[in-house]
């Protein structure tokens, strides 16, 4: 056994799950693995049957999780060469609310033949976005009550969270939710089948269920309102015990040692949410920096002393992020994902041909290009609701726009416009926040996008005006909770008693920044103007043509 100590981090994405191995001392990144989920997201057709999905249903496989334990830990500890006693802690983070119905014993309904061919048995992805009549009856009954929690959530329960997607359950599959023992965050299920034991943490019950920290879930009595059958949900198919970021749920157990290599009885943390892992991992630990985990969306995290009400955030939770902290989220539903829908739906089949032909990847191809423009050379703005709106209007039912179009708008045009779109997006939210009582004087970036795609971090630097420093790690969440895990295994082991002192010594951004231009910064002050006018006509009700349209799409899909 030698006296340099590791832990492991496991960050399950949308598409893919990744294991990372890291050195405690330095928080380097000794080796990696991902394992892309082999039935990905499941949003046309059920595995097996083919039973169709409803319009905005995203599932998941649970087998899946399991499938990159199996394949991403074992790798890692072969690539690194470190022996299993060297690992002491292991750490999660997840997609949230990403959420699904057990029995008993832990078993996901969709595993059992009774209920695979129910869409409702399976895991509900945290993009799944059809139980939005349920978001839009919560919140009109919240309001209503006058319930103290809405202000903590910007006013509004997202559909994407844990109350609005139970609710769809009973609402549509009533037999489902009889089945259900517990309904459980993916993150707190995979902790549970890693320890032997059901542990909740304190982060996805804050930001995705209504728990608070001091007051519990909202009142029976709320339940009750929203429907009778909802009273007792919090003491039945809600409960469990709530842990705190960085606390031991349990250790591993000899059946997860034999699939995993590791040992039993390393320490496991509790669950943890990706971007909220993400924010120790790049140093920040206190105050007046905001954190952007940019992937296919984007979570932008904070923290306060106080706890102020900012419209349209996701939320704040006591402890939430760090410890000692108010941790504030908001966010951006579509961002690599509108990128990725213009390169696979909207490219001519020339760029593809060219790209190809240059050996380069199409997004690659249209940056180089795009890279050529000035800001306001397009003529072109766009409104980034795709997936809707996650902050700060909190409405999925929004899409998007492109505004300027001509004979002329080339490929390239389009994406930088796609790409500034997103920028103003984020922009809308570090304002909602600086203006709010949450400062945001400066600004990291970690996720897939800072390290593919340098013009959209300069142009995320122009329109917010502010200095971005960027993660030096591929994989920051997963390093994060392999802080988290180091933290649950504790100094004594060779781990950190905690979070902060972890950060201390193993979080690491890179020398290199992106830095506002001035010139840059003045152009886009004046688009971003256009944006919120466009965001304000569009978004608070002047003009509901993106609900009408969707009305008119669900009537001709009948
Ligand atoms: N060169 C690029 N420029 C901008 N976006 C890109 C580029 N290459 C891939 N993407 C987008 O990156 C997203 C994936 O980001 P990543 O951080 O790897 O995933 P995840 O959010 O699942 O963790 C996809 O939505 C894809 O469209
Ligand atoms: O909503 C949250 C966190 O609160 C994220 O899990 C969700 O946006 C998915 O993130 P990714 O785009 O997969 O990184």
């Amino acid at each position: 056994m030698s006296t340099q100590k590791y832990a492991i981090g496991v960050d399950y994405g949308t598409q893919s799950g990744r294991a990372v191995l890291v050195d405690l001392s330095n928080g380097h990144e000794i080796a990696d693995h991902v394992t892309p989920y082999p039935h990905g997201v499941i949003d046309e057709k059920l595995p097996v049957s083919g039973i169709e999905l409803g319009h905005d249903w995203a599932l998941q496989h649970p087998d899946d999780y399991l499938e990159v334990l199996r394949r991403s830990v074992p790798a890692v500890l072969q690539a690194s060469g470190i022996a299993a006693e060297d690992v002491i802690g292991l750490g999660i983070d997840f997609t949230a609310c990403t959420m699904l119905p057990v029995d008993e014993s832990g078993t996901p309904l969709c595993f059992l033949p009774e209920w695979r061919d129910n869409p409702h048995g399976w895991v509900k992805l945290w993009k799944h976005h059809a139980a939005q009549d349920e978001a839009d009856r919560l919140n009109a009954i919240a309001a209503e009550r006058g319930e103290k929690f809405l202000p903590r959530y910007g006013g509004k329960i997202s559909s994407e969270w844990m109350v609005a997607k139970v609710w769809q359950i009973l609402n549509e599959a009533p037999e489902v939710y009889e089945a259900t023992d517990l309904f459980t965050e993916a993150t707190d299920w995979v902790v549970s089948q890693l320890t032997g034991q059901f542990v909740r943490n304190s982060c996805t019950a804050g930001y995705k269920s209504i728990w608070h920290k001091r007051e519990g879930y909202p009142s029976r009595e709320f339940f009750k309102a929203l429907d009778p059958r909802l009273e007792n949900l919090t003491a039945t198919k809600l409960r469990g015990d709530i842990k705190p970021l960085g606390s031991k749920a349990g250790e591993l157990t000899a059946k997860m040692a034999e699939l995993t290599g590791l040992k039993a009885g390393t320490a496991i943390t509790v669950g943890n949410v990706d971007a909220h892992a993400a924010v120790p991992a790049v140093g920040v630990v206190d105050e007046g920096k905001l954190v952007m985990a940019m992937g296919t969306s984007i979570c932008h995290m904070v923290l306060g002393k106080e706890e102020v009400e900012v419209e349209g955030m996701c939320g704040v939770v006591e402890d939430g992020i760090i410890e000692g902290y108010m941790g504030y989220e908001a966010g951006q539903s579509a961002v690599g994902d509108i990128f990725e829908w213009f390169v696979e739906e909207a490219v001519p089949a020339y760029v593809k041909e060219a790209a190809e032909k240059d050996g380069v990847g199409v997004h690659q191809w249209l940056t180089e290009r795009a890279a050529h423009y000035k800001p306001g050379e397009t003529g072109l703005v766009a409104l980034d609701w795709w997936n809707g709106n996650r902050s700060v209007l909190v409405d999925t039912n929004l899409t998007g726009v492109v505004v300027g179009y001509t004979l002329l708008t080339k490929p390239e045009e389009m994406y930088r416009t796609l790409l500034e779109a997103t920028a103003f997006g984020t922009r809308t939210i570090i304002d909602a926040f600086h203006n709010n009582g949450v400062p945001v004087h400066e600004v990291y970036a970690c996720g897939g996008l800072p390290q593919k795609n340098a013009l959209l971090m300069q142009i995320y630097a122009d329109v917010t005006n502010r200095e971005i420093k960027v993660a030096d790690s591929k994989q920051t969440p997963a390093v994060g909770a392999a802080m988290f895990g180091a933290v649950a295994a504790g100094a004594a082991k060779g781990g950190y008693d905690s979070v902060v002192d972890a950060a201390k010594a193993m979080a690491r951004v890179r020398e290199e920044t992106f830095k506002p231009i001035p010139e840059n910064v003045a152009v886009y002050e004046r688009l971003y103007a256009e944006y919120r006018t466009l965001h304000d006509y569009f978004g608070r009700g002047a003009n509901n043509i993106m609900k009408r349209l969707k009305a008119l799409k669900k009537e001709a899909a009948r």
